[in-house]
């Protein structure tokens, strides 16, 4: 064994990359294969063993090890690039099992959302939770999507409304940064509802007007990190002009723009996100064909979330169409309240059944794609030189078996190697 690694991985059925040469993203012809390594070993650490003569494609670097490991004997495991999720809402209090129950009755999320059930429903528990009440529940959901897994999570604020209830949430999330081993993408999302007692109109004015000032001035001072700004466009929400307000804005002060749009109903979200420059709109069950193809043309990503259709009987997006076009498909768990599955392996399996995915899209979408949509891609996403070690370990001759056995990830999932440190072993 040659010196100066600190984690060594030898013997491994495949090693899954994802890709291999630098790319940000993966759209068109190139998701047709996937940059895999059959009989491979893999190295996380210095880059000592490049002269032992390894294929440089083995050899990822990471400043933040602790340890050294050799895992050996993995003749029939394979090694896949860390998952990302690019999309969830994880830090809140109370529950709403209750509402999964109407909705099985046909309610529908609108009928609930208009009664006050809902985020308004989860909004009025979370202004009532203590911050170490919402920073325990958070890490525990952490930890139920790093044994699924996950190695980088987008976490959204958006349960507060109120600037008090908004930065309490993004200061958990900024704790779970500091703290914990998962990689974080933080979202302001504090027009994720309309407030009781406010217009649309009135929520966006306080949002520009106190919200974004006050979550410049943390950022400058280091004490939240903000990476992206969110706004739930939808008839009855915040409609396209208040959306585009708050979003240019959130601009300004240098968040990425990344968005809920054309969920329930057609906004034309696709369309104002291309035009934005936002790095992401999420959901576009309703998208227009001109925003596909503006969403291609802008490099704009589409992240779609199989659980959000599957647990509302929407009718799906249309991934096959914005695959064809060359729109850059992601995927997420919209882990929340209404959506509560914490797995991306699901989520991929959900994408290839009922969107029409391939197993290699899938897979794409749920690394390198979904850490395009948060601006990650250049150091998560794929197990490339330079990129943070972040990779699974699973008990399969081949990596199309996370995707294939639905709910088997518990089993499949050895080990979690997160910035090259084992974190999760089964
Ligand atoms: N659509 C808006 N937001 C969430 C739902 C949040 C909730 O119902 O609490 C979503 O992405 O599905
Ligand atoms: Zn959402």
């Amino acid at each position: 064994m040659a010196s100066g690694h600190h984690l060594l991985l030898e013997n491994a059925q495949q090693v899954v990359l994802v890709c291999a040469r630098g790319e940000r993203y993966l759209a068109g012809p190139a998701l047709r294969s996937l940059a895999v390594l059959e009989g491979a070993s893999l190295v996380s650490g210095t880059s000592t063993l490049l002269q032992a003569g390894w294929p440089p494609s083995c050899f990822l670097q990471s400043s933040t090890i602790q340890s050294t490991w050799h895992l050996n004997a993995f003749c029939f495991s394979t090694l896949v690039t860390g998952l990302v999720d690019a999309h969830t809402h994880p830090v809140w209090a109370g529950e709403r099992v209750h509402e999964f129950a109407m909705k099985l009755a046909g309610a529908t999320y609108m009928d609930i959302h208009q009664a006050g059930g809902g985020i308004n429903f989860t909004v009025e528990q979370t202004r009532r939770a203590s911050e170490e009440e919402l920073f325990r529940s958070f890490q525990q959901r952490l930890q139920c999507m790093m044994r699924a897994g996950t190695t980088l999570v987008e976490c959204k604020s958006g349960y507060g409304l109120d600037l008090e209830t908004e930065l309490k949430m993004l200061r958990v999330i900024e704790r779970a940064r500091r703290e914990l081993h998962l990689s974080l993408s933080a979202t302001y999302c504090g027009a994720h509802s309309v407030p009781k007692g406010k217009t649309a109109i009135e929520a966006a004015d306080d949002i520009i007007s106190n919200h974004l000032p006050k979550l410049r001035e943390l950022g400058r001072s280091g004490e939240i990190h903000v990476d992206n700004i969110d706004v739930f466009c939808e008839k009855g929400v915040f409609d396209l002009d208040s959306t585009r307000r708050i979003l240019e804005s959130g601009k300004e002060i240098g968040l990425q723009i990344n968005f809920h749009g054309d969920e329930l109903h057609p906004m034309r979200a696709a369309e104002l996100g291309a035009e934005l420059g936002a790095r992401a709109v999420s959901h576009l069950e309703e998208v227009s064909d001109e925003g596909i193809a503006a969403m291609a043309a802008a490099r704009c990503s589409a992240v779609l979330l199989p659980t959000t259709a599957y647990m509302l009987r929407l009718q799906q997006p249309r991934a096959r169409k914005m695959l064809d076009e060359g729109v850059i498909v992601a995927l997420g768990s919209d882990f929340n309240p209404n959506a509560y599955c914490f797995s991306m392996p699901m989520v991929m399996h959900l994408a290839c059944v009922n969107m029409r995915l391939s197993m290699p899209e899938a897979l794409a979408a749920a690394t390198i794609n979904a850490a395009y949509a948060l601006g990650k891609s250049h150091i998560h996403g794929s197990l490339e030189v330079g990129k943070q070690g972040d990779l699974i370990i699973i008990s399969a001759s081949r990596w199309e078996h996370l995707i294939y056995q639905f709910g088997g990830h518990h089993e499949l999932i050895e080990y979690v190697i997160a910035k090259g440190k084992v974190i999760y072993k089964k």
